[in-house]
């Protein structure tokens, strides 16, 4: 006899949750300048996790994000990690990661948000055009260093949590937060706090949600794979000290000579990684990853256009995706001890350190790839029969991530990103690496998903850095959203 109340039971379900929604929606369209300006404090902030100098901003950057998630009612922590070691012994402390949980209740799915609130270098005369720290909203974009990456998407995830909290609604699900400093230099101690919390903070969390990337094209993109990365350094010492180059040159074998002879033999011009036994470990495309990447609509004209290059390694489109995402690649970054400022300085460098990565894919290990290249330029230094002295270290060693995009949570994403967009996401990869995604998916054995709301053209690392206006409020509408999307998820899916 209850039967036929059944489908308006359904009805007010489904309109309380639109009724949400647009309320919700509403709700951040009107608060928009205030996230801009709490965007503007955070850029503020040069919580730059490379430049040792920088340390105490960090610091800062970590307790303010505390304070954030305190006021709002959170359980907050800033656990300890402990110490880092520089490379001329020093120890530094790292940066407290903070840990917040909203919501406990039992019969609600847990999500995880991993976001990093630390940033690349940044300065004003490598070509920016506003002060990289001084947040500036040009045509809608807002440009600063850590804008996209990754700040704005870490502050749209507190603010979606936020607005369901000044409308008085109930979380759909519980929501934790794990924020980083140390990101963008390898994840320094977070492995080993993972590690640590595993049965206490993270022993309840179904789902771990990551917004560290972005999008392919003008098309919202949901993420199923990161490249990872291996980076080194590979430093040659000859004299004891700089020498005139006018007065010494023709006499000495020059550490930098040396230096950029090896550095040669990592890579083709073509993009042939030399390195003996990297390319043979990659994992072969598969046909259906062929198709994917066939069907996904990129305009390599564009791309090249935005990037302002006349050419590309690859012409066709599946090729560059595939390289771009799943293939490994050297990329020399700079040589500490070169002489790199303006003028004509005549001297021969007494120590030069190369600084070069090499991203890694399925099925490369960061473990056989730092024997692979130490063994390889130590073979190709010898040849040259050089008096001077080479040492290679592996400074990070971040595995590649990969998810299974059946998975519900890939589902429910492609739900939230229809109501919010209207259309379909691309299902993409990341050719950068987020070194901790791995870690978390062994470690908890829980399923990731990556949701980016960053730009195509954000300029991570690079000069004028942005995030859109738009991309930071519709993305905070979008994981307003998902939260709801994720606690229809079926309680059994892992
Ligand atoms: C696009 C990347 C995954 C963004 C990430 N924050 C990052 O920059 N990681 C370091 C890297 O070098 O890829």
């Amino acid at each position: 006899m209850n039967l036929p109340v059944l489908p308006s039971i359904l009805l007010v379900i489904s309109t309380v949750h639109a009724f949400q929604y647009t309320e919700l929606a509403q709700y951040i369209d009107s608060h928009q300048e205030e996230y801009v300006e709490a965007l503007r404090d955070w850029v503020a902030i040069e919580s730059d996790s490379s430049n040792v100098v920088k340390r105490p901003d960090l610091h800062r950057m970590m307790e303010v994000v505390a304070q954030k998630l305190r006021l709002m009612g959170g359980t907050v922590e800033l656990v300890d990690i402990g110490e880092q070691e520089l490379p001329d012994g020093q120890k530094l402390a790292l940066p407290k990661v903070v840990t917040a949980l909203f919501g406990s209740d039992p019969s609600k799915h847990t999500v995880c948000v991993y976001g990093h609130v630390d940033v690349q270098p940044a300065k004003l005369e490598d070509g920016w055009v506003t002060d990289p720290y001084n947040l500036t909203d040009i045509n809608g974009n807002l440009y600063g260093r850590g804008a996209s990456d990754n700040k704005a998407p870490v502050l749209a995830w507190i603010h979606a949590v936020g607005a369901y909290q000044a409308l008085s609604m109930e979380l759909p699900v519980n929501v934790k937060f794990v924020i980083e400093g140390m990101e963008e230099t390898g994840s320094n101690g977070l492995d080993a706090m993972i590690l640590a919390q595993r049965d206490t903070f993270f022993s309840d969390v179904d789902y771990i949600i990551i917004s560290d990337c972005g999008w392919l094209s003008r098309r919202p993109a949901l993420t199923y794979g990161t490249r990872g990365n291996c980076y080194f350094f590979a430093e040659v010492k000859g004299p004891k000290q700089d020498l005139h180059s006018g007065i010494y040159g023709g006499t000495v074998i020059e550490p930098m000579t040396d230096l950029i002879g090896i550095l040669d033999t990592l890579i083709s011009p073509s993009g042939k990684i030399l390195i003996p036994g990297i390319r043979e470990a990659v994992a072969p495309l598969s046909d259906e990853e062929w198709r994917m990447y066939q069907d996904i609509e990129f305009d390599l004209d564009n791309y090249k256009t935005k990037i302002g290059v006349s050419q590309l390694m690859y012409t066709n489109k599946v090729d560059l995706l595939a390289h771009r995402w799943r293939y490994p690649t050297v990329t020399i970054h700079g040589i500490e001890g070169a002489f790199s400022d303006p003028g004509t300085k005549t001297v021969i460098p007494a120590k030069v350190t190369a600084k070069f990565s090499i991203r890694q894919v399925p099925n490369m290990e960061p473990a056989t790839v730092k024997k692979q290249v130490t063994d390889y330029l130590h073979s190709v230094f010898a040849k040259r029969k050089s008096p001077n002295k080479l040492k290679v270290t592996m400074v990070i060693g971040a595995k590649p991530w990969l998810a299974n995009t059946q998975h519900p949570l890939y589902e429910a994403g492609k739900l939230a990103v229809k109501r919010v967009f209207d259309m379909d996401p691309d299902l993409i990869r990341e050719g950068g690496t987020i070194p901790i995604a791995r870690t978390f998916q062994d470690v908890t054995g829980k399923s990731i998903i990556m949701m980016p709301i960053g730009g195509f053209d954000d300029g991570l690392h690079s000069q004028n850095e942005k995030m859109s206006r738009y991309n930071y409020i519709e993305g905070t509408k979008l994981f307003i959203s998902y939260l709801n999307e994720v606690s229809q998820i079926k309680k059994t899916s892992v």
